[in-house]
């Protein structure tokens, strides 16, 4: 404490920044936030099963989704109600709402139309049921859902207030069905400013060849839906596909450096390609077309396979925005550490699923087992104060 002021106390709350505090994502525009926006600290992913018997039930619903979304990202006061009633909101962030950097992304999965006759000729053109990949160790209760909501924000409490505001306020139509908290760890800006990518919980640079996502050109080919195969009410939504990835951590911890890096193709510290020289950084492109025989980088290295970088495997491109998730220990004492796997993209079948399969049977297999997760579409944005998410959906189906 400066002289002069109080020294603090053990039952002071931590300090917190007014600046970061009052960060504001804009909820109104052509997308939604919270697929390019840079990742703030923490996140939430939750899927719902969906209660909506008809249209005008599936309108009310999103439009209180919309509401409590509009309000939650934009702050404000707290209404006093009654106190013989139940308080409007959890309390937890005190009788002011801050947004604190928070981004809600709703988003629909397969189930929703395919249940559901009167949307069925609706359904966003490559959106499917997640099918299981060779790897994987799925856990029914962790996959799946008519809907998924993706909360993102400076803080973890500013999540949690937001995801139980959403479940006080529509308990009528969303059953939670799973959820995964996760981070990003900050990392302080190098000397000349720029941020290098966060570390993943296998210590490694997570997110260098990601593409840019200012570019919004780029953006718009390979995030954004568009074309006339997709439904026009999907135009300008996002496919996102969710996998909760166990990290065998022990078993990494005790893997020689020189396995671990051939493993990704990347140095660890720098996140540098295999094929940089000493003073390489992680925004080094890898040169495969010099390297074969993979004698460098080996052919079957993550970054190898995920983005072989030749003419074919453009149209798979994909925009990485993943969350560590750290929950406690498993019942043999192992640590239950994983990473929330989360990309964006036009085309599903193109994107995801594509990277998958060329993915599937690499070395880093043995350090890793995909438990959960599931394929939903983004909603494209809402445009002011009169639209609601998914309006154009609704649409179209009270006139099919
Ligand atoms: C199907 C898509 C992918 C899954 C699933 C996936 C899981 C996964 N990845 C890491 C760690 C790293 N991934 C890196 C690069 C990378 N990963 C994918 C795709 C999936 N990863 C792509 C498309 C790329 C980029 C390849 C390229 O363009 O060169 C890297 C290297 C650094 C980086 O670019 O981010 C790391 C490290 C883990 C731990 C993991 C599952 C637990
Ligand atoms: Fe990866």
């Amino acid at each position: 404490a400066r002289a002069g002021e109080p020294a603090p106390q053990v039952s002071d709350a931590p300090p917190a920044d007014a600046g970061t505090a009052a960060q504001r994502v804009p909820f109104h525009g052509p997308h939604q936030a919270g697929i390019t926006t840079p990742r703030p600290e923490n996140g939430i992913l939750a899927s719902f099963d969906v209660v909506a018997g008809s249209v005008d039930d599936l309108e009310r619903m999103l439009r209180l989704l919309t509401d409590r979304a509009r309000f939650l990202t934009g702050g404000g006061p707290v209404p006093d109600l009654d106190p013989v009633l139940p308080p409007a909101g959890s309390g937890l962030l005190g009788p002011v709402i801050l947004p604190g950097n928070l981004t809600i992304t709703v988003a629909l999965g397969a189930s929703l139309f395919d249940d559901r006759p009167w949307l069925a000729g609706l359904k966003p053109a490559t959106l499917q049921r997640m099918a299981r990949f060779p790897n994987d160790a799925l856990d029914p209760a962790l996959c799946h859902g008519d809907l998924s909501i993706q909360f993102c924000a400076n803080l973890q409490d500013t999540n949690i207030h937001a995801l139980r505001d959403i479940v006080k306020t529509l308990p009528e139509f969303l059953v939670l069905r799973w959820m995964v908290e996760g981070n990003v760890p900050p990392v302080v800006p190098d000397a000349k400013g720029a941020t290098p990518s966060a570390r993943n919980f296998l210590g490694f640079r997570d997110g260098s060849a990601n593409p840019d996502s200012n570019d919004a050109a780029l953006m718009d080919r390979i995030v954004w839906t568009h074309g006339a195969h997709e439904p026009d009410w999907a135009q300008g939504g996002s496919y996102q596909a969710a996998r909760i990835i166990r990290n065998m951590v022990e078993r990494w911890d005790r893997t020689a450096l020189v396995e671990q890096e051939r493993v990704f193709g990347r140095r660890k510290m720098t996140g540098a390609p295999l094929d940089g020289g000493p003073d390489a950084t992680e925004q080094q492109v890898p040169d495969y077309a010099a390297d074969p025989e993979g004698r460098v980088t080996d052919a079957e290295s993550h970054i190898r396979l995920a983005n072989p970088r030749d003419a074919e495997s453009q149209k798979n491109l994909i925009l990485r925005r993943p969350f560590n998730y750290s929950r406690g220990a498993l019942k043999n004492g192992q640590l239950d550490q994983g990473l929330l796997f989360i990309c964006w993209q036009a085309d599903l079948e193109a994107g995801f699923i594509a990277v998958q399969n060329r993915l599937n049977g690499e070395p880093l297999e043995e350090y890793i087992k995909p438990i959960g997760g599931g394929y939903f579409f983004a909603l494209p944005g809402v445009r002011d104060d009169a639209d609601y998410l998914g309006r154009a959906l609704v649409d179209a189906a009270r006139r099919t």
